[in-house]
């Protein structure tokens, strides 16, 4: 249960971190869905209720301590019915303009054909990296793989060409970390806890900022967000949670730390006893107070605190 002294003044830098949309273009059943399962993993959150992704129909959010990948659809170009219009070209380009990366999928039984010819077409014009994943390799053997990555490659878009199997999980992980060397530094847009149990953290956050609010007054308990960071299983009777409690100004960190870090502490014993309660066990509690000046107005800041 510690609080700021690793921290410098100020709360400490925000972690370094990189965060960006990855449209996703394919035709019908090439596999998007097992490959974003894939990607994402057992952290899989499908977010769609956030204001500022109405618009976008995401798949899925893959969250490392380092990286958010959002996964959001193309729409448009699943489904080319008529030539590529300038009006659903237009469309494309706009769609594109707020990702920071496209990845279309192909089927790799199949081979390249006059749909996937049409996503490319209409991808060829993106201002941001195109990637390709060639799909569903697992039905080839090493010939055939490679007859389909030259397949893909006569598509003329995107510079590189990954083949995976997003069924077995070849291939993924590599088409994964090229992603994420693509998106951005960026606070992340989902809160971190998304990947995991949301429910849960969004508990613990708020036994935390109770055992704030029981202690503090005037405008000090309306200045309090926690965000639960991390919580780790060290093992069956021993749980580390980290928290970060969000304040607007020096002096409300002063008041939350108090004289010689007499009120964190107090916060904190207290905050430990609930956690202990809900989690069945014993709990590390490290808890830091770090300074965010006008958090309430920050969209960003809110969406990661998961506060509509
Ligand atoms: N063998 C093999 N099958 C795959 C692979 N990826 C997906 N499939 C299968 O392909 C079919 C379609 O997969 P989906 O993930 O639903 O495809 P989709 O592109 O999301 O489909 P829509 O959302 O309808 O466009 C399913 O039967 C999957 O099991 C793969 O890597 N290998």
């Amino acid at each position: 249960m510690s609080d700021l002294a690793p921290h410098p003044p100020g709360g400490g830098p925000l972690p370094i971190t990189r965060a960006g949309f990855v449209a996703l273009a394919g035709r019908p059943n090439v596999g998007k869905s097992t490959l974003v399962n894939a990607i994402v993993g057992h952290k899989v959150a499908i977010v769609s209720d956030k204001p500022q992704t109405t618009r976008r129909a995401i798949r899925g959010v893959a969250t490392t301590p380092e990286c958010q990948l959002v996964l959001v659809d193309l729409p448009g170009v699943q489904r080319p019915r008529d030539a590529l219009t300038t009006r659903m070209q237009r469309r494309v380009e706009s769609e594109l303009r707020d990702s920071d990366a496209a990845l279309m999928i192909v089927n790799a039984e199949e081979g390249v054909g006059p749909g996937d010819r049409f996503i490319a077409q209409a991808l060829a014009h993106a201002k941001v990296p195109v990637v390709i994943a060639v799909n569903k390799c697992d039905r080839l053997d090493k010939a055939g793989t490679l007859t389909a990555l030259m397949d893909a490659s006569t598509l003329e878009v995107g510079d590189d060409i990954f083949p995976i199997s997003a069924k077995t999980g070849n291939g993924v992980l590599a088409l994964t970390q090229h992603l994420r060397e693509l998106v951005p530094l960026s606070p992340f847009f989902f809160p971190i806890e998304d990947n995991s149990d949301q429910s849960e953290n969004v508990l613990l956050a708020e036994l935390v900022r109770e055992q704030v609010l029981r202690r503090t007054f005037q405008e000090v308990p309306h200045a309090v967000e926690v965000m639960i960071d991390d919580v780790e299983a060290v093992h069956e009777d021993l749980t580390r949670v980290r928290a970060l409690v969000w304040v607007e100004t020096e002096s409300q960190k002063g008041i939350l730390i108090g004289a010689q870090g007499k009120m964190i502490k107090a916060i904190g014993t207290a905050a430990r006893k609930e956690l202990q309660r809900e989690l069945g066990t014993q709990v590390h509690l490290d808890l830091s107070v770090r300074v965010r000046r006008g958090w309430r107005g920050d969209d960003r800041l809110l969406d990661r605190l998961g506060i509509e």
